[in-house]
């Protein structure tokens, strides 16, 4: 059904179509438009462009949100969208979710990530990363090279590259495919071009699956490609506490089928890299003490634990802390070669807590340490960062996938002294809006 355009002064509604200006880039994958004073978020647009778009969401006073119907002036940055069923030729109802950049081309993606995370770190970390002089080229510059590629995507325009992929299941009709970008609605789809050639020919695409509810896909790099099913009325994914070999350069990773490991196929690959480069300026700098109470907290199957003793060797001493008792296993075995290892299942907070009562020598050997996290979405949160900054660590490797969560942990370390030394951001999800920051902070 069509709708009438929106009248000069009213409010929004949905339904509404209306022509925009779209000016800037929002955090989540938006762009940022105005219509009579009031911010729309823009979803399929890019910053510059002139479109038409329909009101999804007019709920709150302050702003609405839309998505584009047609595109009256293009940016020079478009392209054919790299997933037919997630392309603005389609109803907004009907088009896949998870591809939300996926008509830009990929530097420009990186840029618009890059001008998040500085706008971000002004905001909310109280961080200037822009250039002093106001030049636009310099900016310009700064914004193309703040979030690195990742190594062979630019030769495979960023596809391929998912070894993770969660597809759910129509209870209706028992299709199988991704959820559409703006409901739970799932939507049937040719192909996962973001998803490895593995992946690609294990997923049941053209198969009904009734009495399952989501179907988890996954693509090790030293095993065969499998499926987990979540059988409707279960929690447990048959199959998830199944080892499967990683392989991160020529070092091995045992990992259960169902357990936290980086979607990217090189992912694991570039952490490990920037944060035993990390870890190796510290030491350099003689920052860093291997017989400290260092922490790697968030720590999945330890590759960030171990990054840290490739940076520092066998005589690391460091704990990691996960809540799920499969992924401590997993980070047990990884570890085992590193006599000074620790693998402990605990929430992270629990654990921190547990720390802050520990005696005096104890409490010293904390402060002289390194902490390395990497939360999940959510960020640490003021309660993990309250209690790491009363801990008060040497060091602090900060690994986060959320760059306004990152921020605001930034601006509670900076304002209980810790100095941001190096801030790097990695395209580890080409054709959506995330990234992957790291930020490395020093006790003064
Ligand atoms: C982003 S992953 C990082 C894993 C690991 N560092 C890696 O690179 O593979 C976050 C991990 O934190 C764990 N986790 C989430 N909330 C937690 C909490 N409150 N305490 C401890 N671990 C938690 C998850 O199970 C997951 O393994």
């Amino acid at each position: 059904m069509e709708h009438m355009s929106a009248a000069a002064n009213a409010p929004l509604s949905i339904g509404d179509t209306v022509e925009l200006d779209v000016t800037g880039i929002a955090h989540g994958g938006v762009s940022v438009a105005r219509h009579e004073g009031r911010v729309v978020f823009v979803a399929d647009a890019i910053p510059g462009e002139r479109v038409r778009a329909r009101v999804t969401d007019a709920k709150k006073k302050s702003f609405a949100r839309a998505a584009v119907v047609e595109v009256l002036d293009a940016s020079p940055h478009r392209r054919e969208h790299v997933w037919a069923e997630a392309s603005v030729d389609r109803d907004l109802d009907d088009r896949a979710g998870g591809a939300e950049f996926g008509h830009i081309d990929l530097a420009h993606q990186r840029a618009l990530k890059g001008e998040v995370l500085v706008d971000a770190m002004q905001r909310f970390g109280g961080v200037e990363l822009a250039p002093e002089d106001d030049d636009p080229e310099s900016m310009r510059e700064l914004l193309t090279e703040l979030v690195e590629p990742t190594e062979g995507d630019e030769e495979r325009n960023g596809l391929g590259y998912r070894t993770r992929v969660r597809l759910h299941v129509d209870p209706e009709t028992g299709a199988v495919g991704p959820y559409a970008a703006r409901s739970r609605r799932v939507i049937s789809v040719a192909s996962l071009p973001l998803a490895t050639e593995g992946i690609n020919q294990v997923a049941p695409l053209h198969e009904p699956m009734p009495g399952v509810t989501t179907v988890d896909l996954i693509d090790p790099a030293a095993d065969d490609p499998r499926m987990l099913l979540t059988l409707a009325g279960e929690k447990e994914r048959a199959g998830a506490g199944d080892a499967v070999h990683e392989l991160v350069e020529d070092r091995g990773f045992l990992v259960r089928a169902g357990g936290f490991w980086q979607v990217h196929r090189e992912a694991p690959a570039v952490l490990f890299t920037a944060v035993r480069d990390a870890v190796s300026d510290l030491v350099a700098d003689g920052r860093f003490d291997p017989a400290a109470g260092n922490l790697d907290l968030y720590g999945g199957a330890g590759l960030l634990a171990a990054a840290m003793a490739e940076a520092v060797g066998p005589g690391l001493k460091v704990t990691t802390v996960e809540a799920e008792p499969g992924a401590t296993d997993d980070a047990a075995e990884n570890l085992s070669e590193l006599v000074g290892a620790l693998a402990l299942t605990s929430k992270v907070d629990r654990h921190l807590a547990e720390l802050l009562k520990s005696a005096a020598p104890v409490r010293d050997r904390l402060r002289r340490g390194t902490v390395v996290l990497d939360p999940p979405r959510s960020g640490a949160g003021g309660g993990v960062m309250g209690q790491l900054i009363e801990l008060s660590p040497a060091n602090v490797v900060y690994v986060a996938c959320d760059p306004v969560a990152l921020a605001r942990d930034t601006k509670t370390l900076r304002e209980a002294g810790y100095e941001l030394t190096e801030l790097r951001a990695f395209d580890i999800f080409p054709h959506t809006h995330h990234f992957e920051s790291l930020a490395v902070f020093q006790r003064a």
